[in-house]
């Protein structure tokens, strides 16, 4: 009769388990870690600005119309004039290394990847985003060669939205299901209320005030998004309104210079109120001088907070009779939130590491 297992004086085998001439069992490989965020034009160019855009306008989970009227009306329309309005704005923001928001990413991804790496967590770190390039293929394709047979998915988003956060975990789905041998997933969902991301925020307001003096108010200008998706059940809204409470907690005696806004309107129909730009130019009108804005849902400076607030909102509220605008910048590489963000990394990695 066959023997099955080693009689108990003779050396263990590495795996007790294992039979006679087996070949060992595979080992867990790294762990992935997809960072998503928005994405940006390849260049400020009207014809690199119109793919983008064609893109990021075209994904339902952003504009919620049907999409034969929408068509029409974004190539008929938008995409016709957009682009080459766009393409100055873009330029003025443009860094050597290319678009603001992907140059921050990347040194997202990079100082994730070095803390996991000196914390002894075999990880590897990938940027994707959701319109143009890198891609979340090509991000995702990375992490497979690498060995990734678990991904862990964080969209750089604190606060969820259907048009930011779904659409993301929409897309890394999409891929998947390509895929006959699927990796092991996992999604963060949300993470205003991580302390470390709270913390980093008030250091960023406090350290500056340190240097340069209190404002008569700090304005806190999330993305805004239609009413009606709040209607519809996106708890963006709450999100946002929880995040400035939890960062007014934190900054205490300081809590009562916080306002709140939304900006970034696109379209005709009623977004979340007030509108940034409109409640600038109102205090300036009332006599506030003195205004810090800050802009907590975007985790890297962009389009957005470099053009659209730190331009656009100064010039209203200055040409208004404002004093003073102050643009407080996002968190992009600070380095208490790279850690804290590594830290929320490995927090949602339970299981898959040691
Ligand atoms: C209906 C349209 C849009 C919704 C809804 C929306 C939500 C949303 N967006 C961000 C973050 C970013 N948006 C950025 C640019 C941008 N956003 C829209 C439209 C909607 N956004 C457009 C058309 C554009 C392009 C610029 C313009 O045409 O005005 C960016 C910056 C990208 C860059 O290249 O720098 C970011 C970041 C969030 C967080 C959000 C919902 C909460
Ligand atoms: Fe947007
Ligand atoms: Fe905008």
């Amino acid at each position: 009769m066959t023997q099955l297992f080693p009689p108990r004086y003779l050396p263990e085998p590495a795996d007790p388990h294992a039979l006679d001439g087996e070949p060992p069992l595979r080992q867990a490989g790294p762990v992935g870690i997809l960072l998503i965020n928005l994405g940006t034009p390849d260049e400020p160019t009207a014809k690199s600005i119109r793919r983008y855009l064609a893109e990021f306008l075209s994904d339902p989970r952003v504009i919620e119309i049907p999409s034969w009227i929408w068509q029409i009306i974004l190539r008929g329309f938008i995409l016709t004039r957009r682009p080459q309005a766009l393409a100055p704005r873009y330029k003025e923001i443009w860094l050597e290394q290319g678009s603001p928001l992907l140059v921050w990413s990347q040194a997202q991804a990079q100082g994730v990847q070095r803390h996991l790496s000196e914390g002894g967590v075999d990880a590897h770190v990938e940027l994707g985003m959701r319109y143009g390039n890198p891609s979340i293929a090509s991000a995702m394709n990375t992490l497979r060669a690498k060995g990734c047979e678990r991904i862990l998915v964080v969209p750089m988003y604190p606060q969820y939205a259907a048009s930011t956060t779904a659409t993301a975990v929409d897309a890394v789905a999409a891929y998947a299901a390509t895929l006959r041998n699927q990796p092991e997933l996992r999604f963060v969902k949300r993470y205003y209320d991580n302390p470390g991301y709270i913390d980093a925020l008030a250091q960023q307001a406090t350290e500056y005030w340190a240097l340069h003096g209190k404002p008569q108010r700090l304005l806190l200008s999330f993305h805004g998004l239609p009413r009606r998706t709040i209607q519809q059940g996106d708890p963006y809204h709450r999100d946002c309104m929880e995040t400035v409470l939890l960062l007014k907690r934190r900054l205490g005696p300081d809590a009562g210079l916080v306002h709140v806004s939304f900006q970034s309107r696109f379209g005709a129909e009623k977004w979340l109120e007030p509108y940034t730009e409109p409640l600038l130019r109102e205090w300036a009108r009332q006599g506030v001088t003195h205004v810090d804005v800050m802009c907590p849902g975007f985790l890297a400076d962009c389009l957005e907070t470099r053009e659209e607030i730190q331009m656009q909102c100064r010039d209203a509220f200055l040409g208004e009779g404002g004093q003073q605008f102050r643009y407080i910048s996002c968190l992009n590489d600070d380095p208490l939130w790279i850690s804290s963000l590594a830290d929320l990394v490995r927090a949602n990695l339970g299981g898959w590491i040691a």
